[in-house]
């Protein structure tokens, strides 16, 4: 595991736009909140593994501050069960409205960053139906993640494939390490990234370098990393 210190220096404060997310909590109940309840329902159906958020509060010394996800499955490669989809809504929602909060480190337990969606769970919400709520669920997790009011750092600790490199798209910042991998595999399974990441990956490279990474599947290491995507710690 790559030491947290000197991570420490790039979390500086971002000006927070609290005032919506203020609106968006004091709102009435409405239709697309009843369609998540409804989501979060079916998806829990699907458990196995965790997401844990831990914080260090103010007090807490040089690491004040700071917050680490830890995606935790390491039996299926930190794959992403329905549970974990809404434990990591609940992880964002808890960032949202955290007062001390300037840094995130976004990681996976063991060896793997995250092997994307829980095979299981994304076969038996293969209809049109389940698979487009599963996918916007997911996508509006990962586009308030990266819209937090904080800095945020993926750590590609081994593979990141999937949904997983779309995850990691959803930081401010990526570090790599040696044994680290970044590969969209979705055309391998007939699918375009359903979580958002190929918007996310066009903001931090263009257009014409997503379009080639995600068609051609590319598997990006840390050597292939010079393409501006982050960086490399050995
Ligand atoms: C919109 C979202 C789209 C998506 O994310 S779809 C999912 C895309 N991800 C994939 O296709 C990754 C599939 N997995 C792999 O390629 C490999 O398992 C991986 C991650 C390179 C690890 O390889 P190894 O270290 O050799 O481990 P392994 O293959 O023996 O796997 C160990 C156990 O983990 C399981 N596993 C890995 N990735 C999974 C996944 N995504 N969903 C469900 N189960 C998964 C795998 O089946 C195996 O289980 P078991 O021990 O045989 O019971």
């Amino acid at each position: 595991m790559l030491s947290f210190g000197s991570f420490s220096l790039w979390f500086v404060r971002r000006p927070v736009d609290r005032f919506s997310l203020c609106v968006r909590r004091l709102s009435l109940p409405t239709k697309s909140d009843a369609n998540e309840a409804a989501t979060e329902e079916q998806l829990l159906g699907f458990p196995g593994g965790s997401v844990e958020l831990k914080l260090h509060e103010e007090s807490d010394g040089e690491n004040s501050g700071l917050a680490l996800i830890t995606m935790n499955n390491p039996r299926r490669r930190n794959a992403f069960s329905g549970a974990m989809m809404v434990e990591m809504r609940r992880a964002v929602e808890k960032l949202e409205v955290w007062k001390h909060g300037k840094g995130l480190i976004l990681h996976g337990s063991g060896n793997t960053f995250c092997s994307g969606s829980d095979l299981n769970a994304v076969r038996a919400l293969s209809t049109t139906k389940d698979a487009t709520m599963m996918s916007l669920y997911m996508q509006n997790t990962l586009a308030r993640l990266l819209r937090l009011p904080i800095l945020s750092v993926a750590l590609v600790h081994g593979k990141a494939l999937g949904g997983g490199a779309e995850l990691t798209t959803a930081c401010d910042f990526r570090l790599m390490s040696p044994s680290g991998e970044i590969c969209f595999v979705h055309k391998h399974m007939g699918l375009v990234p359903g979580w958002g990441g190929a918007t996310h990956l066009s903001r931090i490279l263009g257009p014409c370098t997503t379009l080639r990474i995600i068609a051609g599947a590319t598997r990006l290491g840390p050597i292939g990393f010079g393409i501006g995507l982050g960086r490399c710690n050995s």
